[in-house]
Order: C-alpha cells, then structure tokens, then sequence
C-alpha cells in the first residue's frame, strides 16, 4: 500500500490532470498566456494567499505538539514570503500593495478558499492538511513542468513566476507538506476516513483547475 498522499492523488487522478495540465499553463508553457489573463489570475492569488495564510494559523490552532505548531509556521511563512512575488509583480502594472488588500474576491477564490477553511474547521490536522495539500504540491509538479521553458528563454514573460516555484525553497516546501500529512496519518488514519479525505483533496483539486479557468476567463472579458 502507498502512502496516504499517493493514495490521495490517485483517487483523484482526473482533477489532478485539470489542475496540473490545464490550458492556463499550457499557454504559460509556452508564452501565448495574455498578459492581462496573468494579471487577473494574479491578483486573485494574492487574496487566496490571505486566506490560505489564515488556514495555516487555523493548522496552529488545532496543534497539541510544538512539532505541528512549528509545521504550521512554516507553511505560514511560506505564504506570507510568496506573497512578495504577488506585490513585486503588481508594483510593475502601477498596483499597489495598498489597491491589492482592497481588490474584490472572486467567487471562485472565495468558493476555494473557504472550502479548505470549513475543511479545517470541521475536521481535524489531518483533514486540514489534506484540503491544503493539492496547493503546494501541485505548483511545485508545476514549476518543475515549466522550469525547461525558462532555461530555454531566460526572458520568459512569466520567468519571475516559474524561477518562484520552480526553486529549491519551494520544492522542499512541498516535501515538508507530503510528510507532515504522511506523519499525521501515522498517528489518526484509520481506513474509515479515506472517502472523506479523498473527498477533501479531489475538491481542492478541482477547485484549483477552476482557478486557472478564472484567470482565463477574466483575461478573456471584454
Ligand atoms: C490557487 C493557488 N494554489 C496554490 C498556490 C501555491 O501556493 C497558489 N499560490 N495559488
């Protein structure tokens, strides 16, 4: 039997292909994305950042171990770091940090993020973990897809994006996610909760496919 994540990823085997290979980053891949689609789909990312920084303080506040509140605090400043891409990025179009904080959510980044937030909420560490898992996993499946494209073209239009989550750091983010979840089933999985995890993280799969289409869809409006 493989791990509880590989199980997990397998379950949703289909979301996953949506989320990882959707149109958004075929066109990312290979430079035709429309800038004003990246922007749209950027600036959302910044407010699901808020939310997703406030799913990890929930994670501290379910901890009972110190070695779970420091998991926590890495996942959060993690969050807070990446958010500096968002704000560096915007600061280019003329938008500021100020005119970010203050942007409307889109319902797709409020139907995603309070999602994984009521996850957490009614459920415990590792079902919070699991909501949150398809996020960090998946960007860094991601970076690693696109890190070819930027060493191609040192001048990839979306090259500040790709050296993010293409990078050590934030590959070994992502690890730490995997085996955080691995040590957490360790101590709670039972086989009665794999329906409802796999619940979970085929959700948050889905919902992160319908991200990317957000931005698409955005970019694409009038
Ligand atoms: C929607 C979304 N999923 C995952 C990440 C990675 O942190 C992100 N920044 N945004």
């Amino acid at each position: 039997m493989g791990t509880l994540f590989d199980r997990l990823k397998d379950a949703a085997a289909q979301e996953w292909a949506g989320f990882t290979d959707h149109r958004f980053i075929q066109q990312m891949e290979d430079g035709s994305l429309p800038e004003e689609a990246f922007r749209q789909y950027l600036i959302q990312d910044y407010l699901f950042l808020i939310q997703f920084a406030r799913a990890y303080a929930l994670a501290a506040y379910k901890s009972r171990t110190m070695a779970d509140i420091r998991a926590a605090q890495d996942g959060l400043a993690a969050i807070v770091a990446e958010t500096e891409l968002h704000v560096r990025l915007c600061e280019g179009w003329g938008i500021s940090r100020q005119a970010l904080d203050a942007a409307p959510e889109h319902e797709t980044t409020v139907a995603y993020t309070r999602y994984v937030l009521d996850a957490g909420s009614s459920g415990d560490l590792l079902d919070l973990h699991v909501a949150l898992s398809p996020c960090v996993v998946g960007y860094a499946e991601i970076g690693r897809r696109l890190k070819p494209a930027l060493e191609q073209n040192p001048k990839h239009p979306y090259g500040e994006w790709i050296s993010e989550y293409s990078g050590a750091g934030y590959l070994q983010t992502a690890q730490a996610a995997v085996a955080h979840i691995e040590e957490l089933a360790r101590r709670s999985f039972t086989e009665a909760r794999f329906e409802e995890l796999a619940q979970h993280f085929a959700t948050a799969t889905r919902l992160e496919g319908q991200f990317w289409q957000m931005g698409l869809d955005l970019g694409a409006a009038d």
